[in-house]
């Protein structure tokens, strides 16, 4: 997408073809700041303390790192112990093993002289296919906008309600949840998104907000807690979050509170749609809630915050007593009973094993 009319993706390889730059997450929305990743290690701490962050995007970065760990050591140990090392650094979206089995399966038939150049260009090659499903997302996406548009006056915005970060900045570029909702906007129909704070680490009020205001997309900032209170007023038409990963039977995990904002819409009859690419999908899990790893980050990202002084400044406060402890599970699961559809890169199916199934035919004969 754009930052001030220049083309950008979140992730870009440098012109030797031996690193990659990254847009550094931890300083939006106050600094748009890029750096460069050269080393497996590098990337596995750009993807561990969410510099990168969204489950497409650290399969990108992760792809990347494991090219560099071949680079370094291609024999067959040396593959499986990058693999390994990136796999281990966030546990819950299943994108990050899908790219790095789809890197390891590309390059483990070659001789070790050819496989970080091959490493190199799948990685790239994930990169360009992330651009694309996620286009198509937005494409189907579309029609949803559009069917609650057409029961508008009056250019009267269509209301979106949205969780977290699925923009571009969580992806290789258009989002998962933001697509639809920029291919609408550049289609002239008239939205308007409601962006969710995103406790504890801000992604909807750092992140979503920047990027939604860069592309010109009227919206505005909530609480997290404010969704239930808008939709009994009939202020939310619809609402669009991503997913970290998505059961075979459509169970969904995502950024913790989107359970709250599902059970809040089926309450009010508000359509929850989540938006995904098909390798977010985990085909070997059924039952997110007992099965879905949850990864439980430092209790210190809810006891403190970090913000600009009036004066510029980056500084970081503490809110509570200095004894609290916080508890910090960072997704949540919603069972597929809540959500009214999945949009993918194929079509828009209902979240259940039947319909993911309809959509994706191979992966109910390979299960
Ligand atoms: C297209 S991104 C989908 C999800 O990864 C997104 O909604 C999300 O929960 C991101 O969590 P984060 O902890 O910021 O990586």
């Amino acid at each position: 997408m754009k930052i001030d009319g220049v083309a950008h993706r979140s992730i870009w390889p440098a012109e030797h073809g031996r690193s990659v730059h990254i847009i550094d997450q931890t300083q939006l929305p106050h600094r748009f700041v890029t750096s460069e990743l050269a080393t497996p290690e590098e990337a596995a701490t750009a993807i561990r303390d969410m510099w990168v962050r969204g489950a497409p995007l650290i399969g990108a970065t992760a792809a990347y790192g494991l090219a560099m760990a071949l680079a370094r050591d291609p024999s067959d140990a040396g593959l499986a112990q990058a693999a390994a090392m990136l796999a281990a650094t966030r546990p819950t979206a299943i994108n990050l093993r899908w790219a790095l089995d789809a890197v390891t399966a590309s390059v483990a038939p070659l001789p070790e002289d050819q496989r970080a150049a091959a490493a190199w260009a799948k990685a790239g090659e994930i990169c360009d296919e992330d651009v694309e499903v996620n286009h198509a997302i937005g494409r189907h996406g579309l029609s949803l906008i559009r069917e609650i548009a057409a029961h508008k006056s009056g250019g009267e915005p269509v209301n979106i309600l949205t969780h977290c970060n699925a923009g571009w900045l969580a992806t290789v570029d258009w989002g998962t949840a933001t697509s639809p909702i920029y291919q609408a906007h550049d289609a002239g129909i008239p939205v308007h998104v409601w962006v969710d704070e995103t406790r504890p680490r801000n992604q909807g009020a750092g992140l979503t907000a920047w990027e939604l205001g860069r592309h010109g997309v009227s919206h505005r900032l909530v609480v997290d807690n404010a969704g239930g209170h808008l939709m009994q007023h009939g202020l939310v038409d619809m609402v669009i979050v991503g997913t970290d990963r998505t059961t075979a039977t459509g169970d969904v995990c995502n950024k913790i509170g989107t359970y709250l904002k599902a059970l809040a819409a089926h309450d009010n009859g508000v359509p929850f749609h989540v938006a995904l690419p098909s390798s977010t999908i985990d085909w070997t899990v059924r039952d997110g809630l007992r099965e879905i790893p949850i990864e439980e980050r430092s209790g210190r990202e809810v006891t403190h915050l970090t913000g600009l002084t009036e004066d510029g400044r980056s500084e970081t406060i503490a809110i509570t007593p200095p004894t609290t402890q916080a508890t910090n599970p960072a997704f949540d699961v919603t069972p597929a009973r809540l959500v009214t559809s999945l949009i993918t890169e194929r079509g828009i199916c209902a979240a259940s094993a039947q319909g993911l199934a309809s959509l994706f035919p191979e992966r109910r004969a390979a299960s």
